[in-house]
């Protein structure tokens, strides 16, 4: 069969909700016209029963997977794994997750980046010495170790002094909240492509409202919130993302090109905050595999685009990572998307304060 007739098949494991968001209509016809076919992995058979396919998607943890996803790629070496499952497990630690960003190797002149100050706590014990803080300053906000996508990775707080520790759960990390004007920019990255949207984030802590502030508040996934959770929120309605202006363009794209080389991954995105102390000083503060790319403007055509290159193997293993330019203009790459006029079909996140009253209150 010629490679013009010929069809690939693009199998993909996901969660439920994953599934959802991802899979729709109009990404599966779209790659139908140019030849893939999108076909659902059945998490209760044996995937080295399924296929045959040209590339595998996964968004899926646990031994039992790993486990048939080393078969099927033992026994299938030409079919490409979309990502390798050593190369995702380096995000499910906050640690081991900003590690990377530490050391990317990138010119700064006009900007700067770098990491927020952060410290791992394992035990209460050390929670509670105060000679493991190593200088870090209040506020401070706790993140749960892990980043395993599960609910309880999500839960965040914000620690405004000691007595908020009391309340934190180990193993955590304690990273400096850095006030960064209420807006986050979120990179997201497709095999080559490179894109960054403004979101709202949390609002800026003042030193005198530091003061008079509870000891803690908890929230869980701020910038994922849905429409209706920030109308019901002043802060929200107050805040207008249009005044955010975006990072420099090439700056922002040389780090994403940076993380894909080192972490060896095509599909993730990572949340960026401009340090308001510095201005022109970005935080990479999160990296996530297989992001939610639904609410990518265009995420049809972008992901297959790179669909299309991966079964034509033009950015199948970790040499083509290296191949450098990112296939937009960069004046088409970074883009403003007003989340508030988005669809959102998935979120069911929740700002919890201490008074669980379903607000953000500063
Ligand atoms: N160091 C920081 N300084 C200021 N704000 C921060 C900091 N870290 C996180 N935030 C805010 O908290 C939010 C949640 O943090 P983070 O992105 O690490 O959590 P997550 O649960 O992994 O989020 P996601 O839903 O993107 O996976 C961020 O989107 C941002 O608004
Ligand atoms: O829920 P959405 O589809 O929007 O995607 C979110 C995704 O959830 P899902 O993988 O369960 O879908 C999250 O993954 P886990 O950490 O929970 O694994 C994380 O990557 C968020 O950052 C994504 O939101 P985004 O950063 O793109 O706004
Ligand atoms: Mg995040
Ligand atoms: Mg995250």
């Amino acid at each position: 069969m010629s490679d013009f007739t010929r069809r690939f098949g693009i199998g993909y494991a996901l969660a439920p909700k994953k599934q959802q968001s991802f899979i729709q209509v109009s990404l599966v016809n779209l790659a139908k016209e140019r030849g893939m076919d999108l076909i659902r992995i059945d998490q209760d058979t044996r995937l080295i029963d399924q296929g045959p396919f040209d590339c595998i998607l996964h968004k899926l943890s646990g031994e039992e997977w790993k486990k048939q996803l080393e078969e099927y790629s033992f026994k299938n070496p030409n079919v490409v794994v979309i990502d390798p499952l050593g190369a995702i497990e380096r995000l499910h630690n906050r640690i081991s997750m900003l590690q990377v960003v530490s050391e990317l190797k990138i010119p700064q002149e006009s900007a700067t980046f770098g990491i927020p100050k952060q410290i791992v706590i394992y035990n209460s014990e050390t929670l509670l010495d105060p000679a493991s803080m190593e200088g870090l300053k209040f506020p401070l906000i706790a993140k749960p170790l892990v980043a395993d996508g599960s609910a309880k990775s999500h839960k965040m707080s914000l620690v405004f002094n000691h007595d908020g520790l009391n309340k934190l759960r180990p193993p955590i990390v304690l990273q400096e909240f850095v006030n960064h004007g209420g807006f986050i920019f979120k990179v997201y990255v497709v095999g080559e492509y490179v894109k960054c949207v403004k979101r709202k984030s949390l609002p800026d802590v003042s030193e005198e409202k530091l003061k008079s502030l509870e000891a803690s508040l908890s929230f869980s996934q701020v910038s994922n919130l849905t429409t209706q959770e920030r109308n019901n929120d002043n802060y929200y309605e107050m805040t207008h993302l249009e005044e955010a202006e975006m990072p420099p363009i090439s700056f922002i794209t040389d780090i994403a090109r940076g993380l894909r080389q080192a972490m060896g991954l095509h599909l993730f995105n990572f949340d960026v905050i401009r340090d308001d102390r510095v201005g022109n000083r970005y935080l990479v503060i999160d990296i996530n595999y297989f992001p939610g790319y639904a609410k990518m403007p265009s995420y049809e055509t972008v992901l297959t685009e790179f669909f299309w290159d991966i079964v034509h193997q033009k950015q199948g293993g970790a040499a083509s990572l290296d191949k450098g330019e990112n296939p937009e203009k960069d004046s088409d790459c970074l883009e403003m998307l007003n989340c508030d006029k988005e669809e959102r079909k998935l979120v069911s996140n929740s700002c919890c304060g201490d008074g669980d009253d379903g607000a953000l209150h500063l």
